[in-house]
């Protein structure tokens, strides 16, 4: 066996326990209120709503199941993505994806500067995906970002698309769900993503790693967009910083379920009611490992700031406005190489 690559290595105080605790009590919420037409009654409605609400604040994080979503399109793009990765790396790099052009093969990405054990697959919801050319706030250029085609395994690009179709949809029901739970309007985040969404889906693979002890399929992180929604396989490695008591707890794998957690942007909506948590992936050293997270992002040009409906002189908003487009085309940056500085968060807009 080889020496131990030190990019990959997390300083001690970041190194995963590998007997984690296993969280049963991650909420579990049936959709079929909203998606099963012959059960749907206002008060069902209602206690889901209620539901969403407390895992929101709760936990940041829960699972869904009766989604809605059909189980031939998820094992189809989840049989595909095993295809695409099973592939030699020269065939994989002719997707390749680059600074100005990050849609595609990728597998050198840094979370908080340290190299995550994994390769991945990007691929925009919207293509063209509209941009700004730099993080420059004086910079008024608008680029676009289009999607790689991979040759194999055939058709591929349009399984994803369908899947991502479904990704949508589901997406745009939880966002009315969650501004219910917090008193506004269903479609009070509609707008946002209605044009130009900057959405994107991962496909991940976690190879088997010899030194799971030291190194991690993706670092401590928290999501930047507003939801994410992620199909992970059966062999588990997601763990999520449990608010309760700050522990680091494993989420089990249900099959045909999604999980959710709350991103940064519906932080900084919601005047952090509901809280962005962080969470980070295990590697495994006999198993290989796939997921695929769906980033529900709103359009470049949205101006992200805590709604004022929920803020008032007693509350008054916490953090400062920022454009969407502008922190993410920062991210995008720093993901792609080992920088001497922390990337760009949203508590650098937080009011003191
Ligand atoms: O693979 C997973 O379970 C989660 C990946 C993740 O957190 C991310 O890509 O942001
Ligand atoms: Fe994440």
């Amino acid at each position: 066996m080889g020496e131990v690559d030190p990019a990959f290595i997390q300083d001690p105080q970041h190194r995963p326990k590998l007997n984690t605790i296993q969280a049963e009590d991650i909420p579990v919420i049936d959709l079929s209120p909203i998606t099963n037409h012959s059960v749907s009654d206002p008060s069902s409605v209602e206690g889901l709503v209620k539901e969403i609400g407390s895992a929101c604040k709760e936990w940041g994080f829960f699972q869904v199941t009766n989604h809605g979503v059909p189980f031939t399109l998820r094992q189809n793009i989840e049989k595909g993505s095993r295809m695409f990765f099973g592939q030699t790396l020269q065939e994989k790099r002719k997707v390749s994806r680059s600074e100005f052009s990050p849609s595609g093969y990728y597998e050198t990405e840094h979370t908080k500067n340290v190299r995550d054990w994994k390769e991945v697959f990007d691929f925009q919801a919207k293509d063209p995906t509209f941009i700004p050319v730099t993080s420059d706030e004086h910079d008024d250029r608008i680029t676009h970002w289009t999607n790689q085609s991979p040759q194999y395994p055939p058709n591929f690009r349009g399984i994803i698309e369908e899947y991502v179709e479904e990704m949508e949809k589901l997406s745009f029901k939880l966002m009315e769900l969650i501004a219910m739970s917090l008193g506004l309007d269903a479609k009070r985040f509609e707008e946002f993503f209605m044009k130009d969404q900057t959405s994107f889906i991962r496909l991940n693979h976690y190879p088997p790693c010899p030194y799971p002890h030291l190194a991690l399929g993706v670092g401590r992180h928290k999501d930047a967009g507003a939801l994410t929604v992620l199909a992970q396989d059966e062999v588990g490695g997601l763990q999520v910083k449990r608010k309760a008591d700050q522990e680091w707890v494993r989420v089990k794998p249900t099959p045909d379920a999604y999980i959710i957690n709350v991103g940064d942007i519906i932080q900084v909506w919601s005047n952090d009611l509901y809280e962005s948590v962080e969470h980070r992936v295990m590697v495994n050293s006999q198993k290989e490992r796939f997921s695929i997270p769906f980033f529900f992002f709103p359009a470049h040009y949205t101006q992200v700031k805590p709604l004022e409906e929920l803020t008032d002189e007693k509350n008054p908003p916490k953090y400062r406005p920022y454009k969407w487009g502008k922190f993410l085309v920062r991210r995008k940056g720093s993901n792609f190489k080992k920088q001497n500085v922390e990337n760009i968060q949203i508590y650098h807009y937080k009011i003191a």
